[in-house]
């Protein structure tokens, strides 16, 4: 079983939270007139809902029952015309207040995303791609719910609450005292119903967890299950997981339902109380008929409002909680690593590379660095290495030893802890990081594909690398298999190049390195091996993405190891040894060792 059942539990917040509230008002304030528009329709809503069963009571007790026919059509088109405006000024007041929903939660998803870009790689390293996936998507839906369900218009359910007790107070206190004694009873049965059901929600929510889980890692890695014929297994975990979510939506249905039944049967049990007791008092001549007809349909204008009440409750809860975890995506300050200004950068630094201040303003320098990604766990213990323009320098040592490390802290993704990385004199924290990263060309060890073109996928979409794609394909050879394609530069890449060999998703990211024209590559060699004449190409490929270029390669091709102008031997986050290709076979160290091992034929 590869499913361990992890989740990410449903945070039960607070229906209300003023500071959450005055954040996500700042939101809604740009569209405040629509928003306005949409509050000042509520009245008048509530104005048209009360006023129809006062219609009929006019219509049974001044016309009907006194047999006075003149008067009835125009109420009766007086009682059409009004149903008509409800339906015009519902339909306004949804449109105004669903448009504005759209609206701010197309303005709080563009921040969050922009935010996210923003975000160090250590975040990412911490952060599973799907919890940020929700953040942006179903946590800002609930957001939208908010707005859909007429959480707004709670003042205007209000409004018509409040409109209908006076009315029905103002034509019979007593028959009003004698219905609304079922009121407690049915607040009671909405709430606790609703506390009910929001437990077994986080149940139903905790095993959809399990259920998307389960099934992204099973269809993601569906060429394993395959190859290793465990379709069965898989099958029959799938079906645990989702007969366990079946079972955890079953609460939900009953008490639903439950809800429901028994809020329609309290609502009759009123129209009962009025019939029985309102009855008795149109018998002592002290209630009309047409109010008892009134008073029916007060009551149940009455019930609607009461039984959304509970699940607008629920909606407000679970928007409550989105928010938080929105806007601690949006607080979150673990950007990307700022620009220092000068003086700061170079305190304390050791310069390695002071020595000789000429070569320095034409080099890259490593001085003294340490770097941790976790607390003191050193991975870097104090590394140095000065590179002059135009030289090839090859890292290798054993896995694990901190090679691609180095090479991140060339491009900053991470910074160094300690010690400086100098480039042509200047500390690398001092340059704004777009000017950095436009120096700096970087192919990664498992070449990223995007779907799009392969024209794309070179370019990624910039105007000037779009201009050098067919020369920078044809410069690392790649050329050739894209000619062959049926659309060439426009056949269509599909999701991580899945449509690709290996061996072609690396010329296609060296064409992107070289298509961005950098003055320094930093090459981390794909561990994969790929066939005789794969090999032959990217060796090609390398050769015409190196040329001309300040590279740090972390080798594992013997060829490229051959080729570089010197080679350095990392262990355990230490320089071990430097030298060329045959100065370190001569000396019969740790290279030599490295060689037999790992890459003599
Ligand atoms: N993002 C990360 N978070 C935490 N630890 C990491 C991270 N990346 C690498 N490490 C750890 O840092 C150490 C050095 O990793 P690095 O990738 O630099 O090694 P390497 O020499 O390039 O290995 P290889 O030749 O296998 O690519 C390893 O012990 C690794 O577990």
């Amino acid at each position: 079983m590869h499913f361990g059942g992890i989740y990410e539990d449903e945070t039960v917040g607070k229906v209300y939270d003023r500071r959450l509230m005055g954040r996500f008002i700042a939101y809604v304030l740009p569209y405040r007139r629509m928003l306005t528009t949409a509050l000042l329709l509520l009245p008048l809503i509530a104005a048209s809902k009360l006023a129809q069963p006062w219609i009929i009571k006019v219509a049974i007790d001044e016309h009907i029952v006194k047999g006075r026919m003149e008067g009835l059509p125009a109420l009766a088109a007086a009682f059409l015309a009004i149903i008509f405006a409800e339906s015009i000024l519902m339909f306004a007041q949804v449109y105004l207040l669903q448009w504005v929903g759209q609206r701010v939660m197309y303005d709080i998803r563009v921040q969050l995303f922009s935010h996210i870009q923003r975000l160090s790689t250590r975040f990412f390293d911490q952060t599973p791609v799907g919890s940020l996936v929700s953040r942006l998507t179903s946590d800002i839906e609930v957001l939208g719910e908010m707005f859909a369900a007429g959480i707004v218009t709670v003042v205007g359910d209000i409004l018509v609450l409040a409109g209908i007790v006076g009315i029905m107070l103002w034509m019979n206190v007593r028959l009003s005292l004698v219905t609304f004694s079922v009121l407690p009873v049915l607040i009671w049965v909405a709430f606790a119903f609703r506390k009910w059901m929001r437990l077994a929600f986080r149940q139903v929510r905790a095993r959809q967890a399990n259920l998307s889980a389960f099934l992204a890692e099973s269809i993601g890695g569906m060429a394993v299950v395959q190859l290793f014929n465990r379709e069965r297994d898989e099958a029959k975990e799938f079906r645990r997981l989702n007969a366990s979510y079946v079972e955890a939506n079953l609460p939900v249905i009953t008490w639903d339902a439950a809800l429901y039944a028994v809020v329609e049967s309290l609502s009759s049990v009123a129209v009962a109380l009025i019939i029985w007791y309102g009855g008795g008092e149109i018998v002592k001549g002290t209630l009309s008929f047409g109010s008892l007809v009134a008073f029916i349909q007060y009551i149940e204008k009455f019930f609607s409002p009461i039984r959304d009440l509970s699940a607008k409750y629920s909606i407000m809860q679970g928007a409550m909680a989105s928010l938080e975890r929105i806007f601690a995506l949006l607080d979150n300050e673990d950007r990307e690593p700022a620009v220092l200004p000068a003086s700061e950068a170079a305190k304390g630094t050791p310069q390695a590379c002071q020595a000789s201040p000429a070569q320095a303003l034409q080099s890259i320098c490593f001085n003294d660095i340490w770097f941790a990604y976790k607390d003191r766990d050193y991975v870097l213990k104090g590394f140095s290495l000065q590179m002059k323009r135009g030289e090839k320098v090859a890292l290798v040592g054993e896995t694990g030893g901190g090679k691609t490390t180095v090479t991140r802290l060339l491009s900053r993704l991470y910074d160094v802890e300690r010690g400086s990385i100098t480039i042509d004199g200047t500390d690398i924290r001092e340059l704004p990081l777009p000017v950095l990263r436009r120096r700096i060309g970087v192919v990664l060890q498992d070449p990223y594909l995007f779907s799009g073109t392969i024209a794309y996928n070179i370019s990624l979409g910039d105007p000037e690398a779009l201009k050098r794609v067919e020369q920078a394909a044809a410069v690392v050879g790649a050329d050739r298999f894209i000619r062959e394609l049926k659309n060439g530069y426009d056949e269509e890449v599909r999701e991580r190049g899945v449509n690709f060999s290996a061996g072609e998703r690396q010329l296609i990211s060296f064409a992107r390195a070289v298509a961005f024209n950098p003055e320094i590559l930093v090459l981390d060699e794909a561990t994969a091996s790929v066939d005789t004449a794969s090999e032959r190409l990217i060796q090609q490929g390398l050769e015409g993405l190196m040329q001309g270029r300040t590279t740090l390669v972390v080798a594992h091709r013997l060829s490229t190891i051959r080729d570089a102008d010197r080679i350095v031997v990392i262990h355990h986050g230490e320089k071990a040894e430097e030298g060329t290709h045959a100065e370190l076979m001569a000396a019969q160290g740790l290279y030599y060792r490295l060689y037999q091992l790992q890459f003599k034929d």
